[in-house]
């Protein structure tokens, strides 16, 4: 009984028992508050970074290929390069040589690379040397080059750049000095123009903020063993600024005539900065907002213990604001007017006095001297010659020039006396006492000369083989020496079929100044070594602005550089590569070549000609005409005065792989009456 009544009576409460049921009662809204901290910090984590990490950043699917840019040791590099063997030359460049090398890994395969060597001390090689390093750790494309890594020497006067090696080296080499025979595959150009075309489409439309290139032209697009290409080179390259973004919504205006609207992207708000951190013995790059003071290094000296990229030029890059601020300031990194092009340059913001040494040159002149080389070719070629001797001026001291005149080893006796008078020119220059002196003397006369000197040349050397002495010098300093328009068809055919062996002088012109551009560099070109040279003619980048005939007009006036600057340089290669040609160049007897011998010009009368396949070079095979009009078509679309009117990247990737409506030639270009070409179809490429 006793133990029934145990057994019906409520257990008695112990001590236990009522803490307990009290922890019952307390675990849901315990577990509620842990859920709801938990929460709060994956929100917390999640904004954070997505703060903290949001700019420039590339697509999804790449995010995982992305690695940031290893510090190698600088004997590793000279190791890999056989000291930097000049047989393992790649090729030259503006700020340095490129070797190729072999990195040794022990535990994985051996990694082929390209090794850009840059004398540290120029801005513009500083300025390249940290674009391309904070970029690189940020943007990844099968269509863009990557950086593997950099590295200094000890005392911090030489910086290196590791590449991916890309075997075919650069367009420009393939296409123009080499000759790669792949090239004359119709197939293969017009994937190449693609490649190019969806590279600068990730950049302006993929990445966050915009990625502006800034130099598109053929020596900074490589190719891979398949002769796929990519961009490289991003020395010049920018983040699109917020105030452009602005601008732009402002402006709304329609682009192309497709239809497409451009999509430009969020802007940057925070500020970045650059560390780095030793992992397995290499120092590897990590983005983070603001760094503490401790974990960076402030200085633009690299040595081996200065771990960190200069911060400071970093976050300039980063902070649009701040870039801004930087260009209207015209100092730093981002300063655009203090290597400009010698044209008259205005800094609205900061109402920076502008250059009004160079009254001849407007903005307004930029553009009409460019665009209307068929009626005024003398004055285009004027310009871009008196813009580079501005540059050349500008850039390199005049001890360089001195010593690069006298070096001179591969002309003769004469020939270096009138390189030593041009130069000379040039420096002289630089002297404030000779400037008002030398500008009273015209422009056109000095490479009017040189002209002229050839011409006396092979009219002697043609009297003599007709057994008579004659004179030119009546043609020489006249204005006569200019092509009438009659005489712009004479001869084409037997040009065409001119090798390159044979050039004119004009052409040994524009190559020599560029010698004399690599010679004046310090970077001594052995054209006996058998070495691939440097791109040729004048396509090497003597600006900061970008380069002669590949720079939109706007840029290389005074404006912003945007999306539609990089569109522009894209029209101009993409000719570039239908016509198998340089920009500028003039390559057979004088008179008959010189309305071709500005590409852009030479198209767009034929393209008022109706004769637009003209322009395609004769060596390419399997000719796929319609391809070859579309391209053209779209090269003179991107060529547009008008920034607003150029078609954006997206617009042209579209047009070319058939995604879009194929596109009318402007208005102004087009045939009379005007016409659309007669594309069949709008066949999907890749
Ligand atoms: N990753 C690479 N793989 C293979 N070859 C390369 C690579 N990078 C550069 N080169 C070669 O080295 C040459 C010099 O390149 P670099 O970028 O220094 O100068 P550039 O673009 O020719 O001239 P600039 O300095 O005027 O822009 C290129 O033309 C190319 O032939």
């Amino acid at each position: 009984m006793p133990s029934r009544e145990l057994r019906s009576l409520p257990p008695t409460p112990t001590l236990s028992q009522p803490v307990h049921r009290q922890r019952h009662h307390l675990l849901p809204p315990l577990a509620g508050g842990i859920a709801a901290a938990a929460s709060l910090l994956i929100l917390f984590t999640f904004c954070f970074r997505k703060i903290s990490h949001k700019k420039t950043v590339p697509s999804s699917d790449s995010e995982s290929n992305k690695k940031p840019p290893h510090r190698f040791s600088y004997s590793s590099l000279r190791r890999a390069t056989s000291n930097f063997s000049p047989a393992l030359r790649l090729g030259q460049g503006g700020f340095g040589s490129v070797y190729s090398g072999t990195l040794k890994s022990p535990t994985s395969n051996n990694v082929s690379v390209a090794v850009k060597v840059m004398d540290s001390g120029s801005l513009q090689g500083e300025r390249e040397f940290q674009n391309e390093l904070f970029l690189s750790g940020k943007i990844y494309s099968k269509y863009i080059v990557s950086t593997i890594g950099f590295s200094s020497d000890k005392r911090g006067r030489r910086m290196l750049l590791v590449y991916e090696l890309l075997s075919n080296g650069s367009l420009q080499d393939c296409l123009l000095h080499r000759k790669c025979s792949e090239l004359k595959d119709w197939k293969k150009r017009y994937s190449i123009a693609l490649d190019i075309a969806k590279g600068l489409e990730y950049l302006h439309h993929f990445c966050d903020p915009a990625v502006i290139h800034g130099d598109i032209k053929p020596s900074n697009i490589l190719l891979d063993d398949n002769f796929n290409a990519k961009i490289g080179d991003f020395g010049l390259a920018r983040l699109k600024s917020e105030d452009q973004v602005e601008i732009e919504v402002k402006k709304e205006s329609p682009v192309g005539g497709n239809g497409v609207v451009e999509d430009n992207g969020s802007v940057a708000e925070e500020t970045e900065s650059v560390s780095v951190v030793t992992v397995n013995g290499f120092e590897e790059f990590h983005r983070g907002v603001e760094q503490s003071p401790e974990s960076v290094v402030i200085g633009v000296e690299l040595s081996p213990e200065a771990h960190v990229v200069s911060p400071r030029t970093v976050a300039d890059m980063v902070s649009p604001s701040e870039g801004i601020e930087k260009t209207s300031l015209s100092e730093g990194i981002f300063d655009r007017s203090s290597i400009d092009s010698g044209i008259e340059i205005g800094d609205k913001k900061s109402g920076v006095k502008k250059n009004k040494k160079k009254k001849s040159v407007t903005g307004k002149d930029w553009w009409w001297k460019q665009d209307t080389g068929g009626t005024d070719s003398g004055v285009v070629k004027d310009y871009v010659m008196e813009w580079i001797g501005n540059e050349i001026k500008k850039e390199r001291p005049k001890t360089e020039w001195i010593g690069a005149s006298s070096s001179s080893g591969v002309v003769g006796k004469t020939e270096k006396k009138k390189h030593k008078k041009r130069l000379d020119w040039w420096v002289s220059l630089d002297d404030e006492k000779n400037v008002k002196k030398e500008k009273r003397r015209p422009a056109r006369e000095w490479w009017k000369e040189e002209y002229c000197e050839e011409l006396a040349r092979k009219k002697k050397k043609k009297k003599k083989q007709q057994g008579g002495i004659g004179s030119v010098s009546d043609d020489c300093h006249s204005d006569s020496w200019w092509p009438r328009d009659d005489e712009l068809y004479a001869d084409r055919k037997k040009k065409r079929s001119r090798s390159r062996s044979s050039k004119s002088s004009m052409d040994w012109w524009l190559d020599g100044f560029s010698s004399e551009l690599r010679r004046a560099r310090k970077n001594s070109y052995d054209s006996a070594s058998g070495e691939i040279p440097k791109s040729g003619g004048i396509s090497s980048t003597p600006s900061m602005r970008g380069t002669v005939c590949y720079v939109a007009p706007e840029y290389g006036s005074c404006g912003d550089l945007s999306e539609k600057c990089d569109v522009y340089s894209y029209g101009v290669l993409l000719l570039v590569l239908i016509a198998g040609r340089r920009p500028l160049q003039v390559t057979g007897s004088p008179m008959s070549e010189f309305q071709r011998a500005n590409l852009l010009s030479w198209a767009r009368h034929l393209a008022r000609a109706g004769k637009l396949l003209d322009l395609v070079d004769q060596s390419v095979e399997s000719l796929d005409k319609e391809q070859a009009l579309l391209c053209i078509t779209v090269a003179l679309r991107c060529l547009q005065k008008s920034p607003a009117r150029r078609p954006s990247m997206k617009e042209v990737v579209g047009m070319l792989s058939g995604d879009l409506e194929a596109p009318q030639l402007p208005v102004e270009l087009s045939p009379s009456p005007p016409s659309r070409f007669p594309f069949k179809s709008h066949k999907k490429v890749r």
